[in-house]
C-alpha cells in the first residue's frame, strides 16, 4: 500500500530580517521545518504535536501545496507537492482552527453550498453532507443565519464543516477544536473517527494542542520541536517509552517501608497525615502481589490502590524538556 503522505528530508527556511544597527541579530535564515522525514499510511489518523512555533503549520502548508519547501521532497498520494500540485489539490482539503472563512452576507447553508459548488460536488451529495455535518457540530439551528452574525466559535464550526463538504481523500486539520466548547469538541472528535472508519482509503493529518485529544484520536503521532521530529510512534508506545517501571499509588492506614519488598524498585512516601500515601515503582507489574502480601502480613490496611498510567504529556515533557504550553516560561 502506498503512503498517503510522505516527506523526505523536508526543510523550509525563512529569510531573516536584515541586519541593521537596530537589529544586530538579523541577517540569519530561520529554519522552520528541519529535515523532516515522515511516512503516513492510507487510513491513518496522524497527529503533529508541538509547542507554538514548532513548524506544524509550515509543514502543513508545504503538504497542501501552499508553500514550497527549501529542500527535500514531499508526496501526497504519490504526487510531488512541487511538480504536481494540480493532481494533489482535488484530493485534499485543509481546515485551520483559527481561520474564519466565507462571505458575511450569505448564511451558513449558502456559504457551504457555495464551497461545494466551487469544488464541483453534486447537488444531492452537497445537500446530504451539509445537513449531516451541521447536525454534527450543532449548527443546524444556525443554518439560515448570516455568517456575519455568528460567534467566533460558530464560525469555526462552519469552517470545520467546509473541510468535509468536498469529501477529500486526505484531510488536514490544523487545531480543529481550538477554543470550542467541550460538547462541540467531543462531537467533532467522534465525527472525525467515524469519518475515517466509513472509507478506509481516507487519511487525516491533525495538529492539536490538546494532549488528551491527540491521545484519544491519533493512530500515530510525531512530536515536533524547532522544526525537527523528536519522536514518531503510537500514543501508547510514546507513553511506554517514558516509563521504565510500573507505578502504583497506594493509600495505607499506617506508615510502612516498602522499599525492601521483593520486586520494588523505589517507594516514596508522598504524605503522612491520617493516612499514608505512597508511590511505588516496580521492576515488574506482578510485584504488586508482594506489596499487598507484605501489607497484609504487617497488619497495614490498604485504603486505595491504583496503577498510574503515564500520560502523553509525561512523554512530551520527557522528549521536549517542557510542557506544551510553557515554552516561554521555561526559556
Ligand atoms: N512567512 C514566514 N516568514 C518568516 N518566519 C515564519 C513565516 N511563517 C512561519 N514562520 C516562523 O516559522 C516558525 C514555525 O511557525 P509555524 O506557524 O509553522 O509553527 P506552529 O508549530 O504551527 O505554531 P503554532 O502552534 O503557534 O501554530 C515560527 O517561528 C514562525 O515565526
Amino acid at each position: 500500500m502506498q503512503d498517503s503522505i510522505r516527506t523526505e528530508n523536508l526543510t523550509r527556511t525563512f529569510r531573516g530580517k536584515k541586519k541593521t544597527k537596530k537589529n544586530p541579530e538579523g541577517g540569519k535564515d530561520f529554519i522552520a521545518v528541519n529535515n523532516v522525514s515522515l511516512s503516513i499510511r492510507e487510513g491513518e489518523l496522524f497527529g503533529l504535536l508541538g509547542p507554538n512555533g514548532a513548524g506544524k503549520t509550515t509543514l502543513i502548508k508545504i503538504l497542501t501545496t501552499l508553500l514550497a519547501p527549501t529542500s527535500g521532497r514531499a508526496w501526497i498520494d504519490g504526487h510531488d507537492v512541487v511538480t504536481e500540485p494540480q493532481a494533489i489539490r482535488p484530493k485534499i482539503n485543509l481546515v485551520s482552527g483559527g481561520e474564519s472563512c466565507g462571505y458575511g452576507v450569505l448564511n451558513v447553508r449558502e456559504n457551504l453550498w457555495l464551497f461545494s459548488q466551487i469544488y464541483g460536488v453534486s447537488n444531492s451529495d452537497a445537500k446530504e453532507r451539509i445537513d449531516r455535518i451541521l447536525e454534527v457540530v450543532g449548527l443546524a439551528d444556525k443554518a439560515s443565519t448570516r455568517i456575519s452574525h455568528l460567534s467566533t466559535g460558530q464560525r469555526q464550526k462552519m469552517n470545520f464543516c467546509r473541510g468535509f463538504i468536498t469529501d477529500p481523500k486526505i484531510l488536514f486539520l490544523d487545531e480543529p477544536t481550538l477554543g470550542l466548547d467541550v460538547n462541540a469538541a467531543r462531537s467533532i472528535r467522534s465525527f472525525v473517527k467515524e469519518w475515517l472508519r466509513e472509507k478506509p482509503d481516507r487519511t487525516m493529518l491533525l495538529t492539536t494542542h490538546y494532549m488528551s485529544e491527540a491521545d484519544e484520536l491519533c493512530d500515530r503521532l510525531a512530536i515536533i520541536e524547532r522544526g525537527q521530529v523528536l519522536a514518531c510512534d503510537t500514543p501508547a508506545a510514546l507513553k511506554k517509552k517514558v516509563q521504565e517501571y510500573t507505578q502504583f499509588s497506594l493509600t495505607v492506614s499506617s506508615a510502612v517501608d516498602l522499599s525492601k519488598v521483593p520486586g520494588v524498585h523505589k517507594a516514596t512516601t508522598i504524605s503522612k497525615e491520617e493516612l499514608t500515601e505512597i508511590k511505588v515503582s516496580l521492576l515488574d507489574e506482578s510485584a504488586i502481589g508482594n506489596v499487598v502480601k507484605y501489607l497484609v502480613e504487617t497488619g497495614g490496611k490498604i485504603v486505595s490502590l491504583k496503577k498510574d498510567e503515564p500520560t502523553l504529556e509525561d512523554a512530551f515533557i520527557e522528549l521536549v524538556g517542557h510542557g506544551l504550553d510553557d515554552k516561554e516560561a521555561s526559556l
